[in-house]
């Protein structure tokens, strides 16, 4: 039996190269595949499902390379204030009250948000992940998941749990929801894991050929300590741990120096660039054009939604070419096609997951971004518009793997009222908790 197809029709075609081209774009909904993109629009003429793309420029689905998904639930709940204080005055003491229910609220709102703003796939640390799973696997979009373990401040025995855990959460959910979840051992940063932890995790994760995650060389209050205490820069430190392989990925990179970019480059190591987070905490610049011209993949992550405060990755892109022009000095820093590009095909390559690019024989992960709008007009170069002018709702529709989630605005895979009434409630339950 022929496979069922889908149809994009009418619209442009954001294609790798950068280069916009008229087609219709043929998926293949059985595999999740692009089977054809058609300059003569002649591919199916009788889809079993059409979406009109006219006005409109089929994209890559977007990918958020480092997010606490379930934290849409503390958007808003604590702002203006650096980092450390950030987590260990506000935000870890709330997390504490979390329950696996919440963080299924706050994932599916997240994921919601992620879905009409066009993202496709997302990389996640936090606890409770099979919630999270659970969420992807409802909404159809992917992930590579993670348990975050945090060792500092706890006796031998908790530690060893909670890295176990990670591990433990790696391996049972690798390949979960039909293939659409991936997994990373995460220990959370190089400063609140130990270093024999760490060293654990490492050899856990090479073993089973599942990347780690971690955040690191955030903010200077975190680079401080391990340059006093090992004469190393972070990312050697990571390095001789054994967390900085091509499967590896690191949130940040804020503070690297010219040592660490060519470690970085060495090792194949990615990074994910999280300009407002970087910004609102005020943790620094990351010197993004420096980490592109090594040959570092560089994706891009909203980070979660308490120092965000959204999951609209459109934002992360007009800050990180914005952004990344400041910590060069230089206007043509960072131009708006590699800003795109790490939205995509950065987003992509680092959390080693499909889709990231529309062309024939890809996942069928797409956005379609509705160019039909004032703040999008005139159209005189499609991609500086991706990168200078849209928004997240500007998405008209979101594939993922074949599969319609968004038409016309509407989510399909996810009930909105429910989820952000649930949301809603278990957020002023949580409130009330912790007051
Ligand atoms: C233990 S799960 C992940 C952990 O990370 C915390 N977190 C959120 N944002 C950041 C950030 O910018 N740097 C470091 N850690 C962050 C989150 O609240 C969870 O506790
Ligand atoms: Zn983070």
């Amino acid at each position: 039996m022929a496979s069922e197809t889908l149809l994009v029709a009418g619209g442009r075609v954001l294609r790798p190269d950068m280069r916009v081209t008229e087609a219709d774009v043929l998926v293949d909904r059985d595999a999740g595949r692009i089977k054809a993109i058609d300059a003569d629009r002649s591919a199916d003429r009788d889809p079993d499902v059409r979406l009109d793309a006219t006005d409109g420029l089929v994209v890559p689905g977007l990918v958020n390379a480092h997010t606490h998904v379930a934290m849409t639930l503390l958007r808003g709940y604590a702002d203006d204030k650096p980092l450390d204080a950030w987590l260990r005055e506000d935000i870890w003491p709330a997390e504490a009250a979390l329950t696996p229910a919440d963080v299924r609220a706050g994932a599916e709102l997240g994921i919601l948000e992620m879905i009409r703003s066009g993202t496709t796939a997302f990389a996640d640390m936090y606890f409770h992940v099979p919630e999270v799973v659970a969420a992807v696997e409802k909404a159809g979009v992917r992930a590579r998941v993670g348990h975050g373990a945090v060792t500092v401040g706890k006796d031998d025995p908790d530690a060893r749990d909670d890295v176990e855990e990670s591990i433990a959460v790696a391996r049972e959910y690798d390949g979960a929801a039909d293939g659409r979840v991936r997994t990373a051992v995460m220990p959370h940063s190089l400063t609140t894991v130990s270093e024999p932890l760490l060293r654990e995790a490492a050899a856990a994760a090479r073993d089973e050929g599942i990347p780690v995650h971690f955040h690191a060389n955030e903010t200077e209050d975190e680079v401080e300590p391990i340059v006093a205490e090992r004469s190393t820069r972070p990312l050697s430190y990571a390095d001789d741990v054994g967390i900085l392989s091509a499967r590896d990925f690191l949130a940040h990179a804020v503070h690297v120096d010219d040592s660490e970019i060519d470690k970085l480059s060495e090792s194949g190591a990615a990074v994910v660039h999280c300009p407002a987070s970087n910004m609102k905490l005020a943790s620094g610049i990351a010197p993004v054009q420096r980490l592109l011209d090594a040959g570092v993949t560089v994706a891009l992550g909203t980070d979660g939604a308490a120092s965000n405060n959204d999951l609209d990755l459109f934002g992360e892109l007009r800050d990180a070419a914005m952004v990344g022009k400041l910590a060069a000095d230089d206007a043509a820093a960072v131009p708006a096609a590699a800003a795109v590009r790490m939205a995509t095909q950065g987003g992509a390559d680092a959390l080693s997951l499909p889709g990231g690019r529309v062309e024939v024989g890809a996942a069928a992960d797409l956005a379609i971004v509705d160019l039909d709008a004032p703040h999008l007009t005139p159209q005189h170069d499609l991609v500086s518009h991706l990168a200078y002018a849209a928004r997240g709702s500007d998405v008209r529709h979101t594939v993922c793997d074949g599969r319609v989630l968004m038409r016309d605005r509407e989510v399909l895979t996810l009930d909105a009222e429910r989820v952000v009434g649930m949301a809603r409630e278990r957020a002023a339950d949580l409130a009330s908790r912790t007051a």
